[in-house]
């Protein structure tokens, strides 16, 4: 019999989520960085666009987290802006969908595993999403490492929102320092509805370089359980410490 509609689409974004799911793994497995374009679809992508500008406009967004505050006195650029979302917002379905998305991919790939990990790594949990907003005239983001010191996260998954981007004239590349690939960097162009996965820790030093147009990215950090809960355990020691010492 004839498949119905849903069913055909059904079945197209089972066979596309499969394939993405094995590209995922074997890149993150072999690279440590994958790179999935047309990820949501034009429309959703325009619409998912049209939400961060809007957001941005309504004034949500605050200053990001300088990451080192740079000593030289550069010119002042006007930093990152940042707010988190969990998708519940007003004006943040289409965000919520990205977010179900990335899940389902992270899941999917986990259990496509196997053993139920990603490059010996068991998934458990994941942060808000951060919708992140450079607002041109050269702000940028210092070289740095996700996580440095074993706070649990250990993927991190970008999404671009930005229409029309060409880094020829605009720059704004995240540019990464894959470890162990010798003096290699990986320049990525933050263009509309492609998603970045690459592993938090030091194996993926970054930057972001400076953006000469508004540059928008929304990003979740995904948790390896185990050093989560280690980390939660390390936490609540030093905080009894502190307790102690101000007795
Ligand atoms: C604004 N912004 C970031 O843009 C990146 C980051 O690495 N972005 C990569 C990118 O947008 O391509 C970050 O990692 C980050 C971390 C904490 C607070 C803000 C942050
Ligand atoms: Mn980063």
């Amino acid at each position: 019999r004839e498949l119905s509609c849903k069913e055909q689409l059904q079945s197209i974004s089972m066979e596309w989520m499969s394939q993405i799911c094995q590209y995922v793994v074997r890149d993150l497995e072999k690279y440590g960085i994958c790179v999935v374009d047309n990820f949501m679809g034009k429309e959703r992508a325009e619409a998912i666009h049209r939400s961060v500008v809007s957001m941005y406009d309504s004034g949500v967004f605050v200053e990001g987290e300088t990451v080192s505050s740079s000593l030289e006195t550069t010119k002042k650029v006007r930093s990152d802006k940042i707010t988190w979302v969990d998708g519940s917002e007003s004006n943040c379905t289409n965000i919520a969908v990205l977010i179900s998305t990335i899940d389902t991919i992270i899941m999917n790939a986990i259990r496509m595993k196997g053993n139920g990990q990603l490059g010996q790594r068991t998934i458990g949990g994941r942060t808000k999403a951060m919708i992140a907003c450079y607002p041109g005239s050269g702000s940028h983001y210092v070289k740095h490492v996700d996580n440095p010191n074993r706070d649990g996260r250990c993927i991190t998954t970008t999404y671009y929102a930005n229409k029309d981007w060409d880094a020829k004239t605009v720059g704004g590349l995240l540019r990464i320092f894959p470890q162990g690939w010798a003096n290699q960097v990986v320049d990525i162009e933050p263009i509309l509805d492609r998603m970045v996965f690459f592993w938090s820790d030091r194996r993926n030093p970054h930057e972001v370089q400076p953006a000469f147009r508004t540059r928008y990215a929304i990003t979740v950090w995904y948790f390896d359980a185990k050093e989560r809960e280690e980390a939660r355990i390390r936490h609540r020691e030093c905080a009894l410490k502190k307790n102690k010492a101000n007795e």
